[in-house]
């Protein structure tokens, strides 16, 4: 489950993110290992973007620490260690650049001090948009795919980045069943490959075929475990925001 040096490939540790008066995250701790596909289940705005963001670095910490691969989140994203596929809302589709040029930004960690690609460059993108079906649409503006193929096109780039750890933000929001399967079947491989994958939704029908594990959160990780344990009524209630209180005779939920 560990990787060099016994280190997790994802450690949080008592991650708070307060945005002003919001607090997004408190006290956050999670350790995921390698070779593992966990869902991040939660309700809107019980802090799933902002643990991703938390993780990439892309946050100050009002408290805690996060380590990737056994760093900092700089170092992994300097060393492409860490490839994410961002909320769709999140993206500038207007943006003038092809499928292609996306998923080829996933090398840019790997391009030598010419920042020119390389043979071995352009064949890890063919092989990429290949494994997710999007040769065809290679040469389109970005904007101009469907939203599964959007998504399809960022996990390309995770792919081709070759990253030890992929984080993943509602890759099914939006997406037909076609490029859900595909994505489902891509992140099994990914993990059966001994990469780690954290993969967030507000939705659970996937979770089951998708995932080893399951965190739920609500500001805090209220449940890390098996996916079956995280679908038990209870655990669902809690993550939703239902009072359960009442079903357990009094006891605090
Ligand atoms: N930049 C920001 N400034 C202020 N508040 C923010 C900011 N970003 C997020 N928040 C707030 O922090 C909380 C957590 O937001 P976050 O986006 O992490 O949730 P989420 O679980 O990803 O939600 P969703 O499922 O809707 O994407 C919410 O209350 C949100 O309104």
């Amino acid at each position: 489950m560990s990787g060099p040096g016994g280190a997790p490939a994802l450690e949080a540790d008592g991650v708070t993110v307060r945005y002003g008066d919001v607090l997004a995250l408190d006290g956050v701790t999670l350790r995921l290992g390698r070779g593992t596909v966990c869902g991040l289940i939660g309700m809107n705005g019980s802090g799933k973007s902002t643990l991703f963001k938390a993780l990439l670095g892309m946050v100050d910490l009002t408290a805690g620490t996060v380590r990737v691969d056994g760093g900092t989140p700089a170092r992994a994203r300097r060393r492409g260690a860490v490839g994410y596929v961002p909320q769709t809302e999140a993206v500038d589709w207007a943006f003038p650049v092809s499928v292609r040029d996306v998923v080829m930004m996933g090398r840019y960690g790997h391009l030598g001090i010419t920042r020119r690609p390389r043979p071995a460059d352009h064949e890890a993108v063919e092989a990429a948009l290949e494994r997710v079906e999007l040769t065809d649409l290679a040469d389109r503006q970005i904007g101009q795919l469907s939203g599964g193929q959007r998504k399809r096109a960022f996990v390309a780039r995770g792919i081709a980045q070759d990253a030890r750890t992929m984080l993943l933000d509602e890759p099914f929001a939006g997406v037909d069943k076609r490029s859900e399967a595909t994505i489902v079947r891509l992140l099994r491989e990914l993990a059966a490959d001994g990469r780690t994958v954290l993969v967030s939704s507000h939705d659970l029908h996937a979770l089951p075929q998708l995932a080893d594990e399951a965190v739920l959160l609500l500001r805090r990780v209220l449940f890390h475990g098996s996916v079956a344990e995280a679908l038990e009524p209870d655990n669902l209630a809690r993550t939703f925001g239902l009072d359960v209180s009442d079903a357990r005779g009094g006891e605090a939920a």
